[in-house]
């Protein structure tokens, strides 16, 4: 594995990421043909899964991004240079992602798009039926990924929602498959009872809630860990004292201090913002790297009630 990535602007940067499948922006731009629009010098560089499929590393949240402010919103993080947008049934913006993938020009094979399968869906024959509305409500073909949402393991229906997950592989709903929000005894669950295990977790992951063990346990089985809510909402780790040290040192903001320390422990990040500067800034994390000191120093800083919103998956019920 080399240590160094060429950009396509041509510089050379140092980095502990495995980025050896990692793509050259101008790679993914091209059409068959050859022709297609100038390559973004912001696109976000790609990872491959376990199951093959490539996905950017940076995707655009859409928590709260609804109606037309929504899909304006989302037109813009497009221009910006995102390429995966990440939506859930219980987002109730299915709809807006559609309408924002229909009035880009971006072509569909350059996009990543993933939905969620919410908690009262999760008995099989529902699971496919919620996947094919949720492709109705965006106008897609397929899916590039599909989440259950929340594991709710008090209803205890995870396992037969994944069992419509991998039927809804087969009939080609999806291209690939994953969870949210589980932790290691769910995982074990799916492997036993199914004996497929999900490409992805995605789980709320920041410096006051970072997740070593469940990092870790993913990491030893192959699947790729996702993190949501990656600025903490906004909520004090962007005052945070620490982070704001070393955002001085690289001449970076917090929000892009934080996200490189994420890439940097080997997770990909899917940050939310109504502001183009924003948008810009969370994309731009590959002209500058942490030393293993400061990556140390935000993992260190991870509270023991670091959640944002004290959702613990174990007993957390999503409807
Ligand atoms: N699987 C799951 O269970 C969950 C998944 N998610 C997914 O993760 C995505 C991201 O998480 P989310 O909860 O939205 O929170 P984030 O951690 O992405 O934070 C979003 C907040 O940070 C602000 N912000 C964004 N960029 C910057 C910046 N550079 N500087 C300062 N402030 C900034 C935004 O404000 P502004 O918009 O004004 O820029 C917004 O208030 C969601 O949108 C959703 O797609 C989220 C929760 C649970
Ligand atoms: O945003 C999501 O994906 C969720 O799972 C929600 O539960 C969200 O985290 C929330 O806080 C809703 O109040």
């Amino acid at each position: 594995m080399s240590e160094n990535i060429l950009f396509n602007q041509g510089q050379s940067i140092s980095s502990k990421y495995d980025f050896s499948k990692t793509y050259l922006s101008a790679d993914i731009f091209k059409k068959k043909d050859g022709s297609g629009p100038a390559p973004s010098p912001q696109f976000p560089e790609r990872i491959t899964l376990s199951d093959g499929t490539d996905i950017p590393l940076i995707g655009f949240g859409t928590f709260r991004l609804n109606g037309g402010h929504g899909v304006n919103t989302m037109l813009q993080a497009l221009k910006t240079g995102y390429r995966s947008l990440d939506t859930a049934v219980n987002y109730e913006n299915e709809g807006a992602v559609g309408e924002a993938i229909q009035r880009t020009s971006l072509n569909r094979e350059d996009l990543f798009i993933t939905s969620k399968l919410p908690g009262r869906h999760q008995k099989f024959d529902d699971t496919i039926t919620t996947i094919q509305e949720s492709l109705f409500r965006t106008k897609l073909d397929y899916f590039d990924l599909y989440l259950i949402h929340w594991p709710n393991p008090l209803a205890d229906n995870y396992v037969e929602a994944w069992q419509g997950l991998i039927e809804a592989q087969k009939m080609g709903l999806v291209r690939s498959i994953g969870v949210s929000n589980f932790l290691p005894e769910h995982l074990e669950r799916l492997e036993k009872e199914t004996g497929v295990l999900p490409v992805i977790n995605q789980i709320e992951l920041h410096p006051y809630w970072s997740q070593p063990k469940q990092r870790k346990f993913n990491k030893d089985h192959g699947i790729f860990t996702q993190a949501w809510s990656p600025l903490g909402r906004a909520n004090a780790v962007l005052q945070d004292e620490t982070i704001r040290k070393i955002a001085e040192a690289h001449h970076k903001s917090i929000a892009q201090i934080i996200l490189r320390w994420e890439l940097q422990l080997g997770v990909g990040v899917i940050p939310k913002s109504s502001s183009s500067k924003r948008q810009f800034e969370n994309l731009n994390l590959f002209d500058f790297e942490l030393s293993t000191a400061e990556v140390n120093l935000i993992t260190n800083l991870d509270k023991p009630n670091g959640r944002t919103n004290n959702q613990d998956p174990a007993i957390y019920q999503e409807f």
